[in-house]
């Protein structure tokens, strides 16, 4: 069934459990995840960037939201687990209404890269728009080093607790993502994998709400070194430990949002087939492993999250 993110995060907040995030850009990812999802009884978010939508309506937003609720939302009333539709790091605002307009689940605003006052005022005005339209809404506070918000955001800056408290009361938000030292990409530590367990407790203590991990992918080394074995060059790629994982779904994070993984587990798989058949050209079939490889990783995440048979 199709349903509301915040229904799916709010019962995984009771219970203690993560659950993935997987972002998408195409049918064949959205069929690789979901054949994973399908197979462990899990509950599923999918998730698309301004950057997807943009992609799949060839730069008409509303366009591209459509074709996405119509893949998914149709997909999802003829299976048994229950799938949301979010829109990941919504900032332009006309994109944020196309996404509530053509039937998203839930929408992010993320403003994080603006002064608190500012990003609590914005992600106001969009919870009071989404909520009227029955759409759910994720905000973020702190930033993540690299690509952030089309920012470049140098350092990590981590989450401030009483902040925290104050946005999420005043802005009343569904879902909360607390920026504790992870970043976006496959290159996401230098040295050991260090997050602030500490801050992310705290945080769970003052807001109650579901939290969410940006940049959570682990980075699976398995076929990083398939994609490599292929021509691929990965060097220095380091993700989130799923030990890691582990611990901040038990100190509270809920949605994990998963995209690297599936990006790299994807290229390895159509490297490797394409290395192998130089006569097969139907698309069916030389994306298949290719799928195979990220249905596998989704599998593997939702074991490591706890969110499978939770529908
Ligand atoms: O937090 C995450 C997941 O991060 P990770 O999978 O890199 O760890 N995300 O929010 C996914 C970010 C997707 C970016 O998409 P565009 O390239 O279209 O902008
Ligand atoms: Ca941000
Ligand atoms: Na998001
Ligand atoms: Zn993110």
């Amino acid at each position: 069934a199709y349903v509301d993110t915040k229904d799916i995060l709010d019962k995984a907040s009771e219970g203690y459990y993560g659950v993935a995030a997987f972002n998408i850009n195409n049918m064949e990812f959205f069929h690789a995840i979901l054949e994973g999802a399908l197979e462990k009884k899990s509950p599923l978010i999918i998730e698309t960037s301004e950057g997807a939508i943009k992609y799949a309506g060839m730069n008409d937003p509303y366009r591209g939201a459509r074709f996405f609720v119509n893949m998914i939302k149709d997909m999802a009333n003829t299976v048994d687990i229950p799938i949301a539709l979010h829109l990941d790091h919504g900032n332009n605002f006309d994109i944020i209404m196309a996404a509530i307009k053509a039937g998203y689940s839930s929408v992010m605003i993320d403003a994080s890269h603006e002064v608190f006052e500012e990003n609590m005022r914005i992600t106001k005005d969009i919870v009071r728009i989404a909520h009227a339209a029955g759409v759910s809404v994720e905000a973020e506070l702190g930033q993540l080093s690299g690509i952030e918000d089309n920012v470049e955001a140098a350092e990590n800056v981590l989450v401030n607790v009483d902040e925290a408290k104050e946005f999420c009361e005043t802005t009343e938000v569904d879902f909360f993502a607390p920026a504790i030292g992870t970043s976006h990409g496959a290159f996401k530590f230098k040295g050991e994998a260090k997050l602030d367990y500490d801050r992310l407790k705290k945080v769970k203590e003052v807001t109650g709400k579901p939290l969410v991990l940006h940049g959570a992918s682990s980075v699976v080394q398995e076929y990083v070194k398939i994609a490599e074995e292929y021509g691929a060059d990965f060097g220095g790629s380091k993700g989130v430990p799923a030990d890691v994982l582990k611990q901040t779904v038990e100190y509270g994070i809920n949605k994990v949002n998963t995209d690297t993984d599936l990006r790299i587990a994807y290229v390895a798989g159509l490297r490797e087939f394409l290395a192998h058949d130089a006569k097969q050209f139907d698309p069916r079939k030389y994306q298949r492993k290719a799928m195979d490889y990220v249905k596998k990783v989704v599998m593997e995440r939702i074991d490591i999250l706890g969110s499978a048979n939770k529908i």
